[in-house]
């Protein structure tokens, strides 16, 4: 096996693990969400679209460069392959892009426009390059749009003029969050979604 084949298996292994862990927990109900991880300079491995995330399995995922082209005949790539390529080419440091669709994070989306400003939580620390609760983390929240290619340039329009924004909320839609690993964007899926929560209890509890 070559040591691409290798990076391939070893990275859809870890993928297989996220996905079934992301359902359990409710954050990619219904097939939705979608999970990449880098290989190498040029291409990405990426889920098929439509597959359940609770039952993912290494078919489940297939080879795309990184201007979102698939690699691998006979299956279609996620809908929001284009997403994950731009995040790839902004961010060189992302080897893993996740987007899940939890309630929470859909309903704080819709909620609120523009961007959602979080600071004095502890939790905050989970990010990387963050070390104390007394920190404003400001995460966009870009209008839903089914024109990728326009989604894409969007939140790269952003990500160019804000570098270290760690994530970004699409309204009615969900989370996209990416790390230098697959363990850090998992923690990192998992610091928003403890956040988002807080929010809209602290919002609900604010105005009864
Ligand atoms: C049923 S969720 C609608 C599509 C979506 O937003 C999503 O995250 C999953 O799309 P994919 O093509 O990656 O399956
Ligand atoms: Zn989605």
């Amino acid at each position: 096996m070559d040591e691409k084949n290798a990076l391939c298996q070893q990275a859809a292994a870890q993928l297989v693990r996220v996905g079934h862990f992301f359902f359990e927990r409710g954050w990619v109900p219904a097939t939705s969400g979608n999970f990449s991880a880098r290989i190498d300079s040029n291409c990405m491995i990426i889920t098929v679209s439509g597959w359940h995330k609770g039952q993912l399995s290494p078919e489940g995922m297939l080879l795309a460069d990184l201007e979102g082209s698939s690699l691998t005949t006979g299956k279609r790539p996620s809908a929001e392959t284009l997403l994950h390529a731009a995040l790839y080419r902004r961010v060189p440091e992302a080897n893993a892009v996740f987007h899940t669709h939890s309630v929470y994070s859909t309903v704080l989306s819709r909620m609120l426009s523009g961007e959602l400003i979080l600071s004095d939580y502890e939790v905050l620390k989970a990010f990387s390059g963050i070390e104390t609760h007394e920190t404003t983390v400001r995460v966009p929240i870009f209008p839903n749009d089914q024109n990728m290619g326009r989604l894409a340039a969007a939140v790269d329009a952003y990500l160019a003029q804000n570098p270290d924004s760690p994530g970004y909320l699409i309204a009615g839609h969900g989370l996209y969050t990416w790390g230098r690993s697959v363990e850090e964007a998992c923690r990192h899926v998992e610091a928003f979604e403890f956040l988002f929560e807080c929010e809209v209890l602290r919002r609900r509890l604010a105005s009864p």
